[in-house]
């Protein structure tokens, strides 16, 4: 992707939030470029959900700015945050249980033109939209599955299909939270494959606790403690980087 002429996908810009007299976000700026895999990482209650609800306007900021594209939306609610696209795995997505994988796919691109499928017509027979949906259905690695009932997919081809569906509708940026959440071993690992897969098509934050997967998979990655982004940096910058391995890795010294 030539991402050189593009606006910055998402930026931040000194986000604040509090609980009563908690600081759960505190001075929070970061950018994110077209066609980047960023990861947010860091403690548990160092505040990703915070900032993950801040960013679609679940919560409300008491300080700070967040920009979609070059569009200002600190004011905007969730609905004209999606309408930007900014998007949630699982904001869009009704997966229909009886529908095929394709189906489904097909389904969340279509609704992305803003236009009513027609009912006594295949979902399938809409040219643009069958294209969009096959392309996103090969990039999450649903081909094997792509004419299978969604309601016998197991639990990690199902949060795929969440993730293709979400793509399907073309977001500016992709919002991911914990997407390896629940899942074993061997599920985890296929979604690991698959968001690799994912790199450099799509705009993609994702929060994760699993550092492997984050490490793995992530072009920069920001180290939130305490509401605060302490570093930002490539994975080996963040790996090496000493207030991180003391923050968050729990490391005193080199292990
Ligand atoms: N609705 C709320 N009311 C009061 N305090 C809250 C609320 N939501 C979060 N907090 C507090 O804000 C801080 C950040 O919480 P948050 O859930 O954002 O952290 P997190 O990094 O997502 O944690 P985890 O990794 O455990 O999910 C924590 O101290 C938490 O207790």
């Amino acid at each position: 992707m030539n991402t050189a002429m593009l606006p910055l996908a998402l930026r931040t810009q000194g986000l604040v939030r509090y609980f009563g007299g908690l600081k759960a976000t505190n001075d929070v700026s970061f950018d994110i470029e077209p066609g980047e895999l960023r990861a947010i990482i860091g403690p548990n209650g160092a505040g990703k959900t915070t900032l993950i609800n801040l960013l679609t306007g679940e919560l409300p900021v008491h300080e700070g700015r967040i920009f979609i594209g070059q569009t200002d939306v600190t004011a905007q609610a969730i609905q004209q945050r999606v309408g930007l696209g900014l998007l949630r795995s699982y904001q869009i997505t009704s997966v229909f249980d009886a529908f095929t994988v394709f189906e489904n796919v097909c389904l969340a691109a279509r609704r992305k033109q803003g236009v009513g499928f027609a009912v006594w017509k295949p979902l399938t027979a809409y040219g643009d939209v069958a294209e969009r949906a096959r392309r996103v259905i090969e990039d999450c690695h649903l081909d094997e599955v792509k004419d299978v009932t969604a309601d016998s997919l197991a639990y990690g081809q199902r949060r795929q299909l969440e993730i293709a569906m979400a793509l399907a509708a073309d977001p500016r940026i992709l919002l991911l939270d914990e997407p390896m959440a629940g899942m074993s071993a061997a599920e985890g690992a296929a979604a690991i494959q698959m968001l690799a897969s994912l790199k450099g098509k799509y705009t993609i934050l994702l929060v994760e606790h699993d550092m492997n997967a984050v490490f793995s998979l992530a072009d920069r990655i920001s180290v939130l403690v305490y509401g605060s982004i302490v570093a930002t940096g490539t994975v080996d910058e963040i790996r090496n980087h000493p207030e991180v391995r003391r923050a968050y890795l729990g490391d005193d010294e080199d292990a």
